[in-house]
């Protein structure tokens, strides 16, 4: 070894000493303060927004932003982890965006449980079987996740964060050979992220081939039995089921991401950038959704998303799902929220919680 090197790794190795006393008082600090909280919630959504907010913020590099702030959500669940344990339900099996999601906002110091199916997810948090579920919302290709839109009509929980993954998409199967290949296993969301890709590079598979499956982990499972299957999920899924990939990046959009909504039983205190997501539904006449989004316009809150939806009650009855930037307990949005209360024949707040 050159002198150099050893230098360099002395340094690291006294840089590591601090690191881990460091580390560790922040625990001590972090299990005194779930000591103060006693039975209250532990999670706190806005305070390891505002923390991941600031270290990105402050970061002097060489690590990237991301990287960074991969490094502290880490930190802050080995942290909470101490205070207290935590189960987090999402659509499964193993290897699905959904749970790189729930890792991506919760850190691997959790309990996961996947779930069969979306409603699945809704009905572990509600009965307390995981304290959060982590729910697709929204693909920036292939728009809304109706399922989850329908039952947060109906539920009594709160959201409590969104997390955007973006989503990359491979082909993948027990063996490299893709001439035989007769059929492809995958989510139908999965499907129409690849349409392009399909039909410009495996035109000869007839899309009576495709066969739909729950998820698309659950693709790669079905995919590893049977040597002339193929599946499209992620390179995560290919590790945990023994496939080898035939192409990456097959999503016809290199910009392809889903949006992630955090399921729980809280409200979530204003973390200083926040959305709000509420549903709401107008009478049946002229002008009826226009005169629900002027309280909007009149008080200033700009709304990110609007997203129609069948109300299931009538017909041709929608309800709408809408975004807006801002908690609810800033005076703009409590003002347009309480004139909205007297125009809509519906309104249900599903929760305020920090903007990623
Ligand atoms: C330590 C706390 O509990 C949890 C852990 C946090 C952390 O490690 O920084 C931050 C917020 C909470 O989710 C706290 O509430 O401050």
């Amino acid at each position: 070894m050159t002198e150099q090197l050893k230098q360099l790794r002395d340094e690291i190795d006294k840089i590591d000493g601090e690191i881990l006393k460091l580390v560790n008082k922040r625990a001590e600090y972090a299990q005194q303060i779930g000591i103060i909280k006693k039975s209250d919630t532990i999670y706190r959504p806005e305070r390891e927004a505002q923390i991941l907010s600031r270290v990105r913020q402050d970061n002097p590099g060489p690590l990237e932003d991301t990287r960074i702030a991969q490094l502290f959500t880490e930190i802050m669940s080995v942290c909470r982890a101490l205070e207290k344990s935590m189960t987090v339900a999402f659509l499964g099996p193993q290897g699905t965006f959904s749970e790189e999601a729930a890792i991506k906002r919760f850190g691997n110091a959790i309990t996961t449980l996947p779930c069969d199916s979306i409603d699945a997810v809704f009905r572990s948090v509600e009965s307390d079987n995981a304290g959060y579920g982590v729910v697709p919302v929204e693909n920036s290709t292939e728009g809304a996740v109706g399922r989850t839109l329908d039952l947060l009509l109906q539920t009594s929980l709160t959201v409590c964060g969104e997390i955007q993954l973006p989503v990359h998409q491979s082909l993948m199967a027990s063996q490299p050979d893709l001439t035989k290949i007769d059929k492809i296993f995958s989510h139908p969301q999965s499907f129409a992220q690849c349409h392009h890709w399909l039909q410009t590079n495996l035109s000869g598979i007839s899309s009576t081939a495709y066969i739909n499956t729950s998820s698309n982990a659950d693709a790669a499972r079905l995919a590893a039995r049977d040597e002339h299957a193929a599946a499209i999920a992620s390179k995560r899924a290919a590790d945990l089921y023994g496939l080898a990939i035939c192409a990456e990046n097959i999503e016809d959009d290199s910009k392809n991401t889903t949006r992630f909504l955090v399921l729980g039983t809280q409200e979530v205190e204003p973390s200083g950038k926040d959305k709000t997501s509420l549903v709401m539904s107008a009478g049946n006449y002229a002008g009826a959704i226009h005169k629900l989004l002027t309280p909007f316009s009149e008080h200033n809150v700009s709304m990110s998303r609007l997203e129609s939806r069948p109300s299931r009650t009538s017909l041709w009855q929608y309800v709408f799902f809408v975004d807006i930037e801002g908690h609810q307990k800033d005076k703009n949005i409590s003002r347009a929220l309480e004139e909205l209360t007297k125009k809509a024949t519906f309104l249900k707040i599903l929760g305020s919680y920090p903007a990623t």
